[in-house]
């Protein structure tokens, strides 16, 4: 650190350069002392805690191409004739954005490449988001202390769904065209409010020309300026709290195993951004998203066959599509409820995503600070609610491209919206029951295996004759790792009586959470973990196998 003016000069000479610069710097910002703090923190190895990495990497590959093509696009609606190096489109009118997009595909050095990094990179950002999330709930990470930084996470899932569709709405092509002017439709469908917010969002009747240079300040500025901040506050946290880990000898609640951030982490970091990169180039590089110029300029009068959103949105798409065209006319306004109800489901299930964690905590009554991860099977309710929610998802999805399905499979287009009224309320109740069995059963085998061994697969054949399977006895830590889980107890409605004696009504509340909480843990939904004197008893020689 600093010393006075007067202090004796160094008698080793002068310090090496490297290290003057780090004093220069620590004298004004105090670094070093930050860093020291931080560069030994540990990291639990898990291969799904790389899930988070992906997202951060593919965002800052997003930002890094982005700002590239704010180089070269136009947010511009003004007309112009194209006179481009693309023959095809030689002479046709289109806004200058289409044009510019077109320009930076085939007129500016790298353009093209920089256009699908960016494009695909979106959509394995959102992709590793949704994976992420599901490691996050599948795990019970989201529980206690991490509820906000859940919530966190949830906003960048849902500001990232909308970053993406401003982005792909920026080229002004015709694919591109009709999905705003479907979402236009669904703001429109919101009971007094929509129409206004239709004319305020698009600067009067659709399309308008302003949208696409709204979109654009939405799109590069606001949303993506939120998301960083979100970005940066949901990484504190996850330094803040410190990571989870799954169970194993040595791991408690109150400490992390693993390798410390400086060197061994931040190498591993460094070189698993570049693959993320890698990835995305080689994919970006072999594989076209958005051939803006097959599609053509947007005009209003016009709707592009086996139109789809990116695939994040497919979900709201299918909903809309599913739904039947429903209308009633009310004092004398219209309400379109094929369209209004598919965006209400579309907000509650989001609203359910988000809320999960304190939901979860209120129905089982568990209010303790949770760092070490449950193994899905072991909460076979709440992983029995994720299935049914991913399989929902797919089956809206499915829904959303269903003139896609209908033409690659020659089926009905009408069989396949039929298949995804019927499997949206049942796939969920079929994927639901069927995780559930799947979770008891392999707790079932856990016991087994603790109890008995491992199936060697190896035969012999005792003297007198009988033929056995021998099992291999399991080591001390897969035996910690396969009994480390609690057994949870249902929460209770608690005394009706009080310490004086005086009857007290359980309230319909109470009586819901016990209920609940009954299906989350009762007896269906646990299989008793093998008990030392059960193990004692079978290990000690008798009534082996
Ligand atoms: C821009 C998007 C996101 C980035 C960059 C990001 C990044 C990360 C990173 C690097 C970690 C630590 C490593 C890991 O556990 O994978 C993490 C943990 C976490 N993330 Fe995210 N995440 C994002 C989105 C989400 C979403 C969508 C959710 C859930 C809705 C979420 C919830 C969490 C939680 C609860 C943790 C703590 C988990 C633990 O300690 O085990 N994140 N995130
Ligand atoms: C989470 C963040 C972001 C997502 C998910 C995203 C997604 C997208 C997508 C899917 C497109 C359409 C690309 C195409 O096929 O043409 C696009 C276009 C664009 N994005 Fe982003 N983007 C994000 C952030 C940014 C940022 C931070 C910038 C600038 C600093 C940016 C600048 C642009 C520009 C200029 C275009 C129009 C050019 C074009 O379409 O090629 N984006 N974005």
């Amino acid at each position: 650190m600093s010393t006075a003016a007067n202090d004796a000069p160094r008698s080793r000479g002068k310090a090496p350069a490297g290290e003057r610069v780090a004093d220069w710097a620590d004298g004004r910002l105090g670094i070093y002392s930050l860093a020291k703090a931080n560069m030994r923190k540990i990291f639990p190895d898990h291969w799904s805690f790389m899930l988070g990495e992906i997202c951060l990497y593919s965002f800052i590959i997003i930002i890094l191409t982005g700002v590239y093509l704010t180089l070269f696009f136009h947010p511009s609606m003004n007309e112009v004739t194209y006179h481009g190096s693309y023959v095809p489109m030689q002479g046709q009118l289109m806004s200058e954005a289409y044009k510019s997009t077109l320009d930076i595909s085939f007129d500016v050095r790298g353009g093209l490449l920089i256009r699908q990094i960016h494009h695909w990179a979106a959509i394995i950002f959102l992709a590793g988001m949704f994976v992420h999330m599901m490691r996050v709930f599948f795990t019970g990470a989201f529980r206690k202390p991490r509820e906000i930084n859940w919530l966190f996470g949830f906003l960048l899932f849902v500001l990232g769904m909308f970053t993406g569709f401003t982005g792909y709405s920026l080229p002004d092509d015709l694919l591109s065209g009709t999905g705003v002017r479907f979402t236009q439709g669904a703001i429109l469908s919101m009971p007094v409010v929509g129409t206004y917010i239709s004319m305020f969002l698009f600067g009067g009747e659709f399309p308008g020309t302003d949208f696409v240079a709204r979109f654009y300040s939405i799109h590069i500025l606001l949303l993506p300026g939120i998301m960083l901040g979100l970005v940066v506050g949901h990484l504190i946290l996850v330094f803040y709290h410190k990571h989870t880990q799954f169970a194993g000898p040595g791991k408690t609640n109150k400490n992390v195993v693993g390798m410390p951030l400086l060197p061994v982490y931040m190498a591993k970091a460094g070189g698993f951004f570049f693959l993320v990169f890698g990835v995305i180039a080689a994919v970006a590089g072999l594989v076209s998203v958005n051939p803006i110029w097959a599609i053509g300029p947007y005009r209003p009068d016009q709707v592009s066959t086996g139109a789809q959103p990116d695939w994040y949105m497919g979900f709201a798409e299918g909903l809309v599509r599913a739904m039947p065209g429903w209308e009633i006319n009310a004092w004398g306004h219209t309400l379109v409820l094929g369209v209004f109800i598919p965006l209400v489901i579309f907000g509650i299930f989001l609203a359910l995503i988000a809320l999960y964690p304190f939901i979860e905590s209120w129905v089982t009554g568990d209010k303790r600070e949770h760092h070490i991860l449950d193994r899905p099977r072991n909460a076979p309710t709440r992983t029995a609610f994720g299935v049914a929610w991913v399989t929902a998802y797919m089956v809206m999805l499915i829904g959303g491209g269903n003139d896609i399905v209908a033409t690659h499979f020659h089926l009905s287009i009408n069989a396949v919206t039929w298949f995804v009224r019927i499997g949206f309320f049942a796939g969920p109740v079929i994927a639901f029951i069927v995780t559930k069995r799947i979770c008891l059963g392999l707790q079932r085998r856990d016991k087994e295996k603790v109890l008995h061994g491992r199936e060697s697969g190896i035969i012999k054949r005792l003297p007198h004759g009988e033929f056995i399977e021998v099992h291999e006895p399991l080591s001390q830590e897969q035996l910690h790792t396969l009994t480390a889980h609690e057994q949870y107890k249902p929460a209770e409605i608690g005394p009706t009586v009080d310490e004086n004696g005086v009857e007290r009504k359980a309230k319909g509340t109470d009586k819901l959470r016990a209920k609940l909480s009954e299906a989350y843990y009762g007896e269906e939904s646990q299989i008793p973990k093998p008990t030392v004197e059960e193990y004692k008893e079978i290990t000690s020689g008798h009534g082996h196998h």
